[in-house]
């Protein structure tokens, strides 16, 4: 492990050992949490969440190494966020997902206990107040991330431009253009939510996200979960050993007295 270049989800690189490098990972409002649904406060005060997705330009579909991602151009507020907990509108940035080898587990929010076999989210940026992502990133209010659970059952057709695709980023350090994706075809219908104050749940860690995890999960069929689990690789091209990308999620972390709160009663 040198720095942030070198960190993964093995027994030897994984999250029990993301400390050493990043010490931060034992802080006190770290991510992802398990969300105890009747200890989340209702609060009367957050407002309904706006989602102005419309005008989005995607760019690119990229394997990492840790994730497959969706970027966005934002360079300007053609695509926000606000209302909910946040004071003025956020500007997506990306979004990636987490998840499983099968349906019992995957996500990385987990509610009363339960895991998702995947969780998508979508990384927004606070380009009021900060002049770049990496600056927003270092920020207590810097970063607003929504958490979607997907649960398996009948096909996303939303969700199948992604996956035919997800061959073109097999390896890591891949990427492939892919314009005209307008992530709003993934969001539930309810936009009911919980939110808290949290981290990156992957290194640097940090403690620069306002949470908001969307109660109602998208339902995604076992085909297309299997295609993320079957053709991305955490391994690049030249590696010798091929690493399906499975288990890409950090467990829940403690909550150290932090509030949840509620949308809904
Ligand atoms: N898993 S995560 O949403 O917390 C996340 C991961 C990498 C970069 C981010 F900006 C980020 F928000
Ligand atoms: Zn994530």
């Amino acid at each position: 492990m040198t720095g942030q270049h070198c960190w993964g989800y093995g027994e030897e690189d994984g999250p029990s050992e993301w400390h050493r490098y990043f010490p931060i990972a034992e802080g006190n409002r770290q991510s992802p949490i398990n969300i105890v649904s009747n200890q989340a406060v209702f609060n009367p005060s957050l407002k309904p969440l706006v989602f102005v997705y419309d005008q989005c330009t995607s760019i690119n579909l990229s394997n990492n190494g840790h994730s497959v991602m969706v970027e966005f151009d934002d360079n300007d507020d053609k695509t926000v966020i606000s209302g909910g907990p946040l004071e003025g509108s956020y500007r997506l940035k990306q979004f990636h997902f987490h998840w499983g080898t099968q349906r019992n587990s995957g996500s990385e929010h987990t509610v009363d206990g339960k895991p998702y076999p995947c969780e998508l989210h979508l990384v927004h940026w606070n380009a009021r107040a900060y002049s770049s992502f990496g600056e927003a990133a270092a920020a207590p209010d810097g970063l607003v991330v929504i958490g979607v659970f997907l649960e398996t059952g009948g096909q996303h057709p939303g969700l199948n431009r992604l996956t035919d695709a997800l061959y073109m980023v097999k390896f890591k350090g891949t990427k492939t253009q892919f314009d005209d994706f307008n992530p709003r075809c993934l969001l539930p219908s309810s936009f009911e939510y919980w939110t808290y104050p949290g981290s990156l749940t992957t290194p640097p860690l940090n403690e620069s996200v306002i949470w908001v995890v969307l109660k109602e999960p998208i339902k995604v069929s076992e085909k297309q979960m299997e295609k993320f689990r079957k053709t991305v690789l955490f391994s690049g091209e030249e590696e010798e050993q091929r690493v399906h990308m499975v288990n890409n999620y950090r467990p829940p972390q403690p909550l150290n007295g932090r509030q949840v709160h509620a949308s809904f009663k």
